[in-house]
């Protein structure tokens, strides 16, 4: 059997963290979206009960370190399947760049092998599971827009933003996410309304969503990575609505409600960056 997941990019709205914990990661509160930046991840069953990644991208690992393969061996393990999978993503997202592009392949793979393995699990349960893998990937497994608490892994969900354009911008770094927690100081860090955001969204008041993003990671991020703010500069001289860093960074984004300041925010910066997209938010579960 055959099967093509599609695995959408995210982009934190809104990112606040509110303590480190005991077990080393973040307590946070994310409202989340996602766009239509996707991966293709096509899956087929193979017989010899093996599991193979295949990529032509020079940037993810083709063994058990990619978060794709270990989605697969997760499942196959938890149900106890005979089976294997052949697993091809084309990757459109780019890597280390804070838009879960790891998570939502691993998030794919595991909607997909439930379906051509017949394992018959709910999204609730690959959502729990998909936690094992990482803090993103649970949030991956529904998509839509969502509140993500705890260290990521509950999700809440909440209504689709009114439709609009996306301008994603990447500099030319990767970024760990690691490093970035680990420069996080509670204290210095603007921290955003989580529940601002949230009444913004149950209004529908695309002013009010642009009034209220914010990222407590960006702080840490700009200092190791000036350039961050230089494309969020940029995006605002060119008549963003709204502009954040998305995650642990380094992409940045630009919310524009009406096409022609999209096209102007995505033409400014196509000279400067290498990888920049206009691409619309998904909005709900459905559309994802
Ligand atoms: C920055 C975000 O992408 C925002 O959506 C997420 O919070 C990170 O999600 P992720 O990449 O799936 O993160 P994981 O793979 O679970 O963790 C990578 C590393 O980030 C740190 N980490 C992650 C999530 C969290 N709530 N607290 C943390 O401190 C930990 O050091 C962890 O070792
Ligand atoms: N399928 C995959 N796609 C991308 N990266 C992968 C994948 N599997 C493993 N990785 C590894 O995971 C690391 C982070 O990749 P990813 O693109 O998911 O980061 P990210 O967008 O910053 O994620 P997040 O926003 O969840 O922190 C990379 O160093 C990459 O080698």
């Amino acid at each position: 059997m055959e099967i093509l997941e599609k695995a959408p990019a995210k982009i934190n709205l809104s990112l606040d963290v509110l303590y480190k914990r005991e077990d080393g990661f973040h307590e946070v509160e994310m409202v989340m979206t996602t766009v239509d930046l996707a991966d293709r991840v096509e899956l087929s069953t193979l017989r010899s009960g093996v599991i193979r990644v295949e990529s032509e991208s020079r940037f993810v690992p083709n063994d058990e370190r990619n978060l794709a393969y270990r989605a697969a061996k997760l499942m196959k393990e938890h149900y106890q399947i005979k089976e294997g999978v052949r697993i091809f993503i084309e990757k459109n997202i780019p890597v280390a760049a804070g838009l879960a592009g790891g998570s939502s392949d691993a998030a794919a793979v595991l909607r997909g092998v439930n379906e051509i393995w017949g394992i018959g699990a709910s999204l609730h349960e690959l959502a729990e599971l998909g936690a094992k893998i990482g803090s993103d990937v649970s949030f991956c497994v529904y998509g839509g827009t969502a509140l993500a608490r705890g260290r990521g892994e509950q999700i809440l969900e909440l209504p689709a933003p009114p439709p609009c354009w996306v301008v994603l911008a990447k500099p030319t770094i990767g970024v760990s996410t690691q490093t970035i927690y680990q420069g996080f100081n509670p204290k210095t860090a603007i921290h955003p309304d989580t529940r601002e955001m949230i009444n913004a969204l149950r209004q529908g008041d695309f002013d009010a969503i642009c009034s209220q993003v914010g990222n407590a990671l960006e702080g840490v991020t700009t200092k190791l990575h000036p350039e961050v703010n230089q494309i969020k500069e940029q995006m605002r001289q060119a008549g963003a609505d709204a502009v954040l860093m998305s995650g642990s960074g380094p992409t940045v984004f630009a919310l524009a409600g009406q096409d022609a300041r999209a096209q102007r925010i995505y033409n400014s910066l196509k000279g400067f960056c290498t990888e920049v997209y206009m691409v619309r938010m998904l909005g709900n579960r459905e559309m994802t």
